[in-house]
C-alpha cells in the first residue's frame, strides 16, 4: 500500500476553481489524489495508465480530468469529457429543483416508504456508527427507470417526469458509465482477467442497482458541526462524483491515519472504487474510507450539493473472488482469503443490506449492528 500523507494546498496551481463560489482554503490538509487525463487514457498512454492502476490499487480515489477526451466507438459507450462536465452542470440545476419541492411531497417519494433504494431520504434519516443523524438529504435515480429496462415505471415528481428532465439523467447516465467502462476495462487487462471480465460483470443494459444521486447538505451552525454524511465505503464497484464545494475527506492509509479534504477541481470528476472491486480482486484493489464534512474556510455558510453516479455489478452478479487473474489468484493465496468467501451472495442482496445499513429501524439495520465494518452509503 502507498504512503500518501496529506498535504497543503498550493496556491500556485493552475487556475481549477469554480466562479461564482467563495475559495476552497488554502490552510486546510487536502489528499493530493493522482491526476489521470481521460485525453491521455483513450490516446492509449501506458504512463497514464499505469497511474490509473497506482491510484486503484494505492488508495482507491483519483482525479479524473475529463477536458478534452473523447473516444471510443459504441454509441452508448461511447467517451466525451467535455459533454459530460456540460450535463453535469445542468444537473446541478435539476438537482436544485428537485430539493426545491415542498418537504411533503419529496417524503411521497420516500425511499423508506418503498423500500427500494431509489427516491428521496430525508434530512436526519440515517444514523452514523456513532449513533449521530445525518445531515444531508438525497434523492437517487435508478439507472434502469431510465433506460427503460425495468418493466413498470419508478414514481418521481412532475420535475423528473418531464422529458427534458429525464434526457439530461440519461446523458449523465450514459456519460458517467462509459467512463466506467473505459476504467474497468483498464483494470480488467491490469488484473489480467479474461477479457472483458469486468466490463460485462457491469454491463449497461443489465438489470442493476446503478444509480444517480444528488447529496445535498445545509451550512451547519458553526457552534454544532459534524459530518453532514458519516464515514462510510461505498458498496458498489465505481463511483463517479462531481464536487463545487469542499467537505468531502478521505482517510488515506497514513500513519497515524488523518481525515484529508479533497479539493474540488473544475473540469475533473472524483473517481473511488467501492467494496465490490475489493470482493472480486481479493483486496488488489482498494476501497478508502470517507465522509462528508461542512464545507471548510470561506465556503462554510454555503448549501453544498453534489453530484454522484453509482456504478454496481449486475442484480444477479454473485459477489465472489473472480477467478482466471494471476495477480488476484497471488492475492488471494498470500492473504488467505477463503475461494468461497460470499458465495451465494448476489449483488441485489449485498445492496439491499448495506443500502439500508443506516436507516433506523430497518432490517438492514440489524444486520449491520451485527457486522463490524464500516457504514456504508
Ligand atoms: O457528496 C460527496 O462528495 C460524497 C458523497 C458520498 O460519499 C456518497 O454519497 O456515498
Ligand atoms: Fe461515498
Amino acid at each position: 500500500m502507498g504512503s500518501i500523507t496529506p498535504t497543503t494546498t498550493s496556491s500556485s496551481e493552475e487556475d481549477l476553481t469554480f466562479p461564482n463560489l467563495p475559495p476552497f482554503p488554502t490552510d486546510v490538509p487536502t489528499v493530493p489524489l493522482l491526476r489521470i487525463s481521460l485525453k491521455n487514457l483513450l490516446a492509449g498512454d501506458p504512463a497514464e495508465e499505469e497511474k490509473l492502476w497506482r491510484a486503484c490499487c494505492d488508495l482507491g480515489f483519483f482525479y479524473f480530468d475529463l477536458r478534452g477526451g473523447k473516444g471510443g466507438d459504441e454509441d452508448d459507450e461511447s467517451v466525451d469529457g467535455d459533454a459530460l462536465l456540460s450535463v453535469a452542470d445542468r444537473m446541478f440545476g435539476l438537482g436544485e429543483e428537485v430539493f426545491a419541492l415542498d418537504g411533503e411531497v419529496k417524503e411521497g417519494f420516500s425511499m423508506m416508504g418503498q423500500n427500494s433504494y431509489f427516491g428521496y431520504k430525508g434530512y436526519g434519516a440515517f444514523v452514523d456508527r456513532g449513533g449521530n443523524k445525518d445531515r444531508n438529504e438525497f434523492w437517487n435515480i435508478s439507472k434502469d427507470d431510465i433506460l427503460g429496462i425495468r418493466k413498470e415505471p419508478l414514481p418521481n415528481p412532475e420535475v423528473l417526469m418531464r422529458g427534458e428532465s429525464r434526457g439530461l439523467v440519461k446523458r449523465y447516465m450514459l456519460g458517467s458509465h462509459a467512463l466506467v467502462s473505459l476504467i474497468l476495462g483498464v483494470l480488467n487487462r491490469r488484473l489480467g482477467l479474461p477479457e472483458g471480465t469486468l466490463p460485462s460483470l457491469h454491463d449497461l443494459h443489465t438489470i442493476s442497482g446503478d444509480q444517480v444521486r444528488w447529496v445535498r447538505s445545509p451550512p451547519q451552525p458553526p457552534s454544532d458541526r459534524r459530518s453532514a454524511l458519516g464515514e462510510h465505503t461505498d458498496y458498489g464497484s465505481v463511483t463517479i462524483l462531481f464536487n463545487r464545494l469542499g467537505g468531502l475527506q478521505v482517510l488515506p492509509p497514513s500513519d497515524p491515519p488523518t481525515w484529508a479534504y479533497v479539493k474540488p477541481l473544475r473540469g475533473h470528476c472524483i473517481v473511488n472504487l467501492g467494496d465490490a472491486m475489493v470482493k472480486f480482486t481479493a483486496g488488489v484493489l482498494r476501497s478508502n474510507i470517507h465522509r462528508v464534512a461542512n464545507p471548510p474556510g470561506a465556503q462554510a455558510g454555503e448549501t453544498r450539493l453534489s453530484l454522484v453516479y453509482f456504478n454496481r455489478p449486475g442484480d444477479e452478479v454473485i459477489l465472489k473472488v473472480l477467478e482466471g487473474s494471476e495477480v488476484i489468484e497471488e492475492r488471494r493465496r498470500e492473504s488467505g482469503i477463503d475461494g468461497e468467501e460470499g458465495e451465494g451472495v448476489t449483488a441485489k442482496a449485498w445492496i439491499l443490506n448495506r443500502a439500508f445499513g443506516r436507516a433506523k429501524g430497518t432490517e438492514g439495520d440489524r444486520l449491520e449492528k451485527r457486522d463490524s465494518g464500516v457504514a456504508a452509503s
